[in-house]
């Protein structure tokens, strides 16, 4: 069922995970709007109307104003109790890049720490984390990137991706795209290549795609 945002937010907040009940396959009542299939992922899936995407996608839960007023949540710790859409998730992904010749996962935090170990051991690459600032003890390497509001940072252990090295950048999801824009620089920055940059979802609406340039992006459903 769609809700309105208006009925929305006469209900009471969402209750502590604790009592959310494991997602159908049918949407989720939170979710407002749809999410729909990436046609990037369709047309690299066997088959264009691939059940996995669909069911990938009514796992991920939608929560209005969170953080704060205005944002539309996507929750992927749905997608995790979901044994199928989250093994899913992790075999398109693998399938895609098996035989990519991939070096090394790079996984953004924290979300990003979620799929890209798997995705790493499945396809015999190593997984570099990549860490909002002060996290790593060893020597870092920073990059600083612009926010709406100030600047954040995110740093890598030096010597952890070596020059050659080729690279899947992955997290959970783009928006303005600035996070994965400064993690593909760092790893260029020390000589890597950056094959290819994957999230499971991506909010068109913010154009972050765009702000990669000709970087290829892939991504298996789209929020609209
Ligand atoms: O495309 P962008 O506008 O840069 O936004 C995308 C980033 O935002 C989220 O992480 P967040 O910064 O909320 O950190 P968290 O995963 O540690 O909560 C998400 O997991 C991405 O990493
Ligand atoms: N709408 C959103 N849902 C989840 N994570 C995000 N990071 C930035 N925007 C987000």
């Amino acid at each position: 069922m769609l809700l309105s945002l208006s009925s929305l937010s006469l209900r009471p907040p969402s209750p502590p995970l604790l009592f959310i009940s494991p997602p159908k396959p049918s949407p989720s009542p939170l979710r407002s709007r749809p999410l729909s299939l990436s046609r990037r992922a369709m047309a690299s899936s066997s088959n264009e109307e691939d059940p996995r995407l669909q069911r990938i996608a009514s796992s991920i839960r939608v929560i209005p104003n969170f953080p704060k007023p205005g944002v539309m949540f996507q929750d992927i710790t749905t997608t995790l109790l979901d044994p199928k859409a989250f093994r899913d998730t992790i075999d398109l992904f693998v399938e895609r890049y098996r035989e990519k010749g991939i070096t090394v996962v790079a996984g953004i935090e924290a979300r990003g720490f979620i799929f890209g170990p798997p995705i790493a051991l499945d396809i015999g690459a190593k997984f570099v984390p990549i860490r909002k600032p002060k996290k790593l003890p060893g020597e870092v390497i920073s990059e600083e990137y612009t926010l709406e509001y100030g600047t954040d940072k995110i740093e890598m252990h030096v010597g952890a991706v070596q020059p050659g090295d080729r690279v899947l950048v992955i997290d959970d999801l783009i928006a303005t795209g600035g996070t994965l824009c400064a993690a593909i620089k760092l790893l260029e920055r020390v000589g890597a290549e950056v094959v290819e940059s994957a999230c499971v979802i991506e909010l068109p609406e913010l154009k972050g795609r765009d702000k990669l340039g000709d970087r290829p992006l892939f991504v298996l459903v789209k929020a609209v």
